[in-house]
């Protein structure tokens, strides 16, 4: 109606006539569209897919809730590890094997390094974070940064503080088996806190628990990443809550966590620098004082603000509720496979005896067991099932199937770490898979120029929780709880950026002295 107004207003035409030129416009962009579209496509087909609706194209067939599942199915009904589809005109491609993912995403790699714009997440209050960043300079810087903090023979220094909170989680659990979900979650946001801030968490009350917690819960119930109508129809956001969908309103609900979540600790960290407190090094410590330093030399400093803000806060974001989420899984299926507990249990018991495992024995050969528990735990549920979209800059064909400049191209990691010509069984959680030859997972962290740069960190913190809380802990389910004793499929996941099962009991019972394992620790 503004429009028509406008057109009529500034043309001085009468407002019918302004209706049938917008029409005819439109109507000439589409067909203009539609003809430049074909031409480049050269009668190379799309990649199959169900049929779409017209003009909303797949909005409504597309199962909001967990996709993964729906993309799984159809890749098998249509026989094609790469699905096609559109919403709303915008095409959107879905790789089901880990061939294709590496063939695109690995192998042209530069041709897939861009990202959607993740309208509802802006509208949470995300700004310059990586995992959001479009292709480009800010993307590159910080790639740079956090590649570097994060690659291998870099997070050997975190090993430290890695194992400082792996005892602290031991003792949280002694002393309040019942919230075992905060003392892990305790464990993941004191690793990248103390990383990413250089802030350390002192009770499981610290209201940076709280703060991890909410935007946890914010990342992972407000829809799939640039899949809700708001990504697709950004002018939504203009709209009063009444007139938009759950997602946004979702969103504006919980904007205040991802705020906080990007001003709080940048600003204890910069209030300490100022007042002359103490200064631990932290990713955000060492980006300030290179700020700092540029500033006094009048260079024109490399970073803003609010590129450092979001540096450290997609540490905190990515890193904190990615490794919680693994952890449930461990848990979960640790009390659903007593048979593997029991083993892990005597493999620690043989190679470590009366102490608690160190990272100088990841490597060992006689620990095999629990790397593959590890391994497995990724597998059996990517916590980011179908990942964060990529997005092509130039047309592509891939085995005569045309995909698009600006397609979003989804890896579904469901699909390919339960690939059934991969995995025997796949359904079944079996760590030993590996020990038979079954490759190591792929696609729980990503592909490409986008995956994931805390995977080694994460990895590692998975390893020495599970290794000491399995060492120190019998771990048994509740009866009747119906989350744990279900068969695989009916497991309920949240459905989010993150996903990972739903509410459930265990109980922790200690199996050694674990105050005296710690104290013997601390000694070492
Ligand atoms: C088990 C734990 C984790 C899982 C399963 C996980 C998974 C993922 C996935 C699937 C992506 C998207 C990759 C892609 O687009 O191809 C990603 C990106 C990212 N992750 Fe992780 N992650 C974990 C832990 C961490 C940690 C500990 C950090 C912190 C250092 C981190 C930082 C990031 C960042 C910054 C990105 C964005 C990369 C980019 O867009 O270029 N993640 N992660």
């Amino acid at each position: 109606m503004a429009l028509v107004s406008l057109v009529s207003g500034v043309t001085a035409l009468p407002p019918s006539v302004a209706v049938v030129l917008l029409v005819l416009a439109l109507a000439g962009l589409l067909m203009h569209h539609h003809i430049s579209f074909e031409r480049r496509r050269a009668g190379v087909p799309l990649p199959p897919g169900p049929p779409a609706e017209p003009v909303l194209g797949h909005l409504r067939v597309i199962p909001a809730a967990n996709p993964e599942y729906a993309y799984m199915q159809w890749s098998k009904e249509y026989k094609s590890d790469v699905l096609g589809f559109h919403i709303l005109g915008q095409p959107v491609v879905v790789l089901n094997s880990a061939k294709a993912a590496v063939d695109l995403l690995d192998k042209r790699g530069a041709n897939y390094a861009d990202r959607p714009r993740f309208v509802l997440f802006e509208a949470m209050g995300f700004k310059r974070t990586l995992t959001f960043l479009r292709a480009g300079p800010a993307f590159r810087l910080h790639r740079r940064i956090l590649q570097k903090r994060f690659q291998k023979s870099a997070i050997t220094v975190d090993q430290a503080l890695q194992t400082k909170e792996t005892h602290q989680m031991l003792l949280g659990l002694l002393a309040n088996p019942s919230a075992w979900e905060t003392v892990l979650r305790r464990f993941a946001t004191a690793i990248v806190l103390g990383i990413g801030f250089g802030i350390s968490i002192h009770t499981d009350a610290d209201p940076y628990i709280q703060m991890a917690e909410d935007a946890s819960y914010a990342l992972g119930h407000g829809g799939a990443p640039a899949g809700t109508p708001v990504d697709y129809f950004p002018g939504l956001r203009w709209l009063p809550s009444w007139m938009v969908d759950r997602s946004l309103r979702f969103a504006r609900t919980w904007h205040w966590a991802i705020r906080k979540l990007h001003e709080a600790p940048y600003h204890a960290v910069v209030t300490s620098a100022e007042g002359g407190g103490p200064q631990a090094s932290s990713l955000i410590q060492g980006l300030l004082a290179q700020r700092q330093s540029q500033l006094h030399t009048g260079a024109e400093p490399e970073l803003s603000e609010d590129d450092i803000k979001g540096a450290a806060a997609a540490v905190y974001a990515a890193g904190q509720d990615t490794t919680w989420a693994t952890l449930i899984v461990l848990i979960l299926n640790m009390i659903r496979n007593p048979d593997v507990l029991s083993r892990a249990q005597q493999v620690l018991d043989d190679a470590l005896g009366d102490r608690l495992p160190t990272f100088a024995d990841r490597a060992r050969p006689e620990l095999a067991y629990i790397e593959h528990i590890v391994s497995e735990t990724l597998r059996w549920c990517p916590v980011s099932p179908v990942g964060v979209p990529h997005r092509t800059v130039a047309d592509d064909v891939y085995k005569d199937m045309f995909i698009p400049a600006g397609a979003y191209v989804y890896a579904n990691a469901r699909a390919i770490t339960h690939d059934p010509s991969v995995y025997a069984n796949p359904d079944a959680f079996e760590p030993d898979r590996y020990a038979r030859g079954e490759p190591l997972p792929v696609g729980q962290f990503g592909f490409g120029r986008r995956i994931c740069v805390g995977q080694h960190l994460a990895q590692a913190s998975v390893w020495i929780a599970a290794a000491a809380l399995l060492k120190c802990f019998k771990l048994k389910a509740v009866k009747n709880d119906r989350q744990v004793t279900c068969t695989d499929s009916e497991v309920k996941l949240t459905n989010g950026l993150t996903s990972h099962p739903n509410q459930f009991s265990c109980l922790f019972e200690p199996r050694v002295d674990v105050e005296a394992l710690v104290r013997k620790a601390g000694e070492v």
